[in-house]
């Protein structure tokens, strides 16, 4: 039985409509990304899952039930929470969060003990307002974690997170999806190509793409061979240059375009170096603006 089933969501706030028409199936086991850029949908899709918001129309089933039927089958971590109660400590949260979803008071104490071994976490018992940003979305990462659900939806998880506590985190959710099924957003759109099993490509509410990371990157990205980084501010008419800070990307239509670009660079001393093509390369060369539908 599929995890999520989603059927012809439709959402308008007032009259911008944010969702239109969106339906895809999410197997059992599964993670998937639903990726795209700001203001795409993604959170008020993962909102409309969770059954925070309304939709306007359409229908989502989450292991065959009604998904507001089925709120004990899953556990949310939203994208705006906060720790509100600054004295509690990270055991507390975690403590609380285990015994509001049903669990007596021995099992959520060894729970908490396992929630924060899987996060990394040292700082347990300090209260949370003495924590940074990174270490509060740890806490209540864990917390969310620590629900033992068979399904989790994650919104911008990664938010705050220094890079090797990122990398953990992936690690963890692979873990997890042994035996649960993880929504996800996130920025980061390598990682999450590398983490994922699908992604979920929203633009303007609608569904543009979904599919492994490799196929749905290659789709949009058919036109275009390879990516040259020139570490310097380089001019070069009749192709398609990005600027990323100090570097240029150029980006290359054939092996034999590359070829062209990368004789230029050397003969004037550019050093540069030569990329494949991912997910994120849909996103800076304006791929998605070309309908590729
Ligand atoms: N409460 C609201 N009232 C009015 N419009 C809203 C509201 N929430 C979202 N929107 C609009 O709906 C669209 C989708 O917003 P949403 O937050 O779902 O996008 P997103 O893909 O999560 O963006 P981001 O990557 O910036 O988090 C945007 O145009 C946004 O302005």
């Amino acid at each position: 039985m599929p995890s999520i089933e989603v059927r012809g969501l439709s959402k308008w706030y007032g009259s911008k409509k944010a969702l239109n028409d969106v339906s895809f199936t999410v197997e059992e086991g599964e993670i998937v990304g639903i990726i795209g850029p700001n203001g795409a949908g993604k959170t008020t899709l993962i909102r409309i899952l969770s059954c925070l918001l309304k939709p306007d129309s359409g229908e989502v089933r989450i292991f065959g039930r009604k998904h507001c039927e089925a709120k004990d089958l899953f556990a949310l971590l939203p994208q705006d929470v906060k720790a509100h109660f600054y004295t509690l400590t990270p055991r507390d949260y975690v403590y609380h969060y285990l015994r509001m979803r049903g669990l007596s008071r021995s099992e959520a104490r060894q729970r908490v003990d396992e929630a924060m071994e899987l996060l990394g976490i040292d700082y347990a018992d300090e209260p949370m307002s003495t924590l940074s940003g990174g270490m509060v979305r740890r806490a209540l990462l864990a917390m969310v974690l620590s629900a033992d659900a068979r399904l989790y939806f994650l919104d911008e998880p990664t938010v705050g997170l220094d890079v090797e506590n990122r990398l953990n985190l992936w690690e963890v959710l692979r873990e997890k999806a042994e035996e649960s099924t993880i929504v996800l957003t996130s920025h980061y759109l390598n990682e999450i190509s590398s983490v994922c099993d699908r992604v979920l490509l929203l633009k303007d509410g609608q569904v543009k793409a979904f599919g492994r990371p490799e196929r749905v990157a290659r789709d949009y990205l058919s036109g275009l061979h390879s990516k040259i980084v020139a570490f310097e501010d380089v001019k070069l008419e009749g192709f398609l240059l990005k600027k990323a800070g100090r570097n240029t990307y150029i980006y290359t239509r054939s092996k034999r375009e590359e070829k062209e670009i990368m004789e230029v660079l050397e003969s004037s001393g550019v050093p540069f170096r030569r990329e494949s093509l991912t997910i994120e390369d849909v996103f800076i060369t304006g791929g998605l603006d070309d309908g590729a539908d």
